[in-house]
């Protein structure tokens, strides 16, 4: 399948050349194993001085894994995990969550364009506090959200005064936190651990990384034996240069923050040549790299016979994914396909 010829996914796309440029660099000589080498401690360095505090570092193979022993590091099996109905740890992670944590039940909150409200966490952490229900510990959020909208800083300091008030400790999934922060053109640390964010599990993955998400505890107390967490989930890397390098590569001269702003870039321009094409609406707000369309199905079915890739995995509508790796050109060749339907085909 040719690269251009997707918006499936920011999983898709390739290594980047920064982050293969880092790899190579470490791969000229040996060097210690488990997370004992030079580039895994520049790598944690190196996201301490981004986020410009003291924070625990760990990289694991993929978000799964990050987000599942992130949270079984915030509660015990007896306890409850909130997040969104829409969450990736609810719809994609196979139970991963639960299995970590052996038992820890998701409680599935709501709340408009895929974000949790303060008032729906309020909600699932009274309706019942009997014994027999599994006491909520903690809150998971989605930054960006799995339909690409971004909690702002003011959002995320409100969620935590409802945390605060029941004791939660709150969790980031930071699938496409880079995006988010490029959309909102903060600091990090604005929405992580000054909006109180108490752990993140960023994605280097979806930045242009083969593989290597960082669990990042602002709230060092959690981290406590997650090293020993890892080893025993199978999630420590003998070889963790080969995770760690790569993120040194998109440290390096802010290209993690040049990557996210290049793919909501071409999700802007995606989104500027579906507004012009009739019958195509957006089903939710475009902050970050993904468009959420309704397309008219005959146009769906026209354009995956052109051989373009997209899923339709989140209520139905249309989710054009674009990553560091997306080109203008791409876009504007899938723009070219819908305009040649709506002339040629449409009803
Ligand atoms: C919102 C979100 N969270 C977490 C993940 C991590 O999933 P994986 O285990 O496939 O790396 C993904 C995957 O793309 C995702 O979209
Ligand atoms: C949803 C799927 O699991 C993957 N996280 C993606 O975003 O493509």
């Amino acid at each position: 399948m040719s690269r251009s010829e997707q918006f499936a996914s920011d999983n898709y796309s390739g290594i980047c050349p920064q982050a293969w440029g880092a790899m190579a660099e470490a791969n000229r000589m040996d060097e210690p194993a488990y997370g004992e080498d030079q580039w895994t401690t520049r790598a944690a360095d190196g996201l301490r001085e981004l986020f410009d505090t003291d924070c625990e570092v760990f990289f694991v193979f993929n978000g799964t894994a990050a987000n599942s022993l992130a949270l079984a590091s915030m509660g015990q099996s007896f306890h409850s995990v909130i997040c969104h109905e829409l969450a990736h740890i609810e719809t994609d992670e196979c139970g991963g969550p639960e299995y970590a944590s052996n038992g820890a039940k998701l409680l599935l909150g709501t709340g408009a364009d895929g974000k949790l409200t303060p008032q729906s966490i309020e909600h699932l952490v009274t309706k019942r506090t009997d014994i027999h229900y599994p006491k909520p510990r903690a809150v998971s959020l989605t930054q960006a959200t799995e339909v690409g909208t971004v909690y702002t800083p003011e959002e995320l300091r409100a969620i935590r005064s409802v945390a605060d008030q029941y004791r939660l400790n709150v969790h980031m999934d930071g699938a496409r936190f880079a995006n988010a922060v490029a959309a909102l053109d903060v600091h990090p640390s604005e929405i992580t651990w000054k909006a109180g964010v108490d752990v993140l599990c960023f994605s280097g993955t979806k930045n242009g990384l083969a593989m290597g998400e960082a669990v990042i505890f602002f709230n060092r107390d959690l981290a406590e034996d997650f090293e020993w967490r890892c080893k025993q989930a199978g999630q420590l890397a003998s070889k963790m240069r080969y995770i760690s390098a790569p993120w040194c590569g998109l440290l390096k001269d802010n290209v993690w923050l040049d990557n996210a702003r290049h793919a909501n870039a071409c999700a802007e321009q995606l989104e500027q040549g579906l507004a012009r094409s009739p019958g195509v609406s957006l089903r939710y707000p475009r902050q970050v790299n993904g468009v959420f369309a309704d397309l008219p199905e005959p146009l769906q079915a026209f354009l995956r016979n052109k051989g373009w890739r997209f899923y339709n995995f989140i209520g139905g509508c249309s989710r054009l994914m674009c990553s560091w790796s997306t080109s203008t050109e791409q876009v504007d060749r899938f723009l070219a396909d819908i305009d040649h339907w709506n002339r040629n085909h449409r009803g």
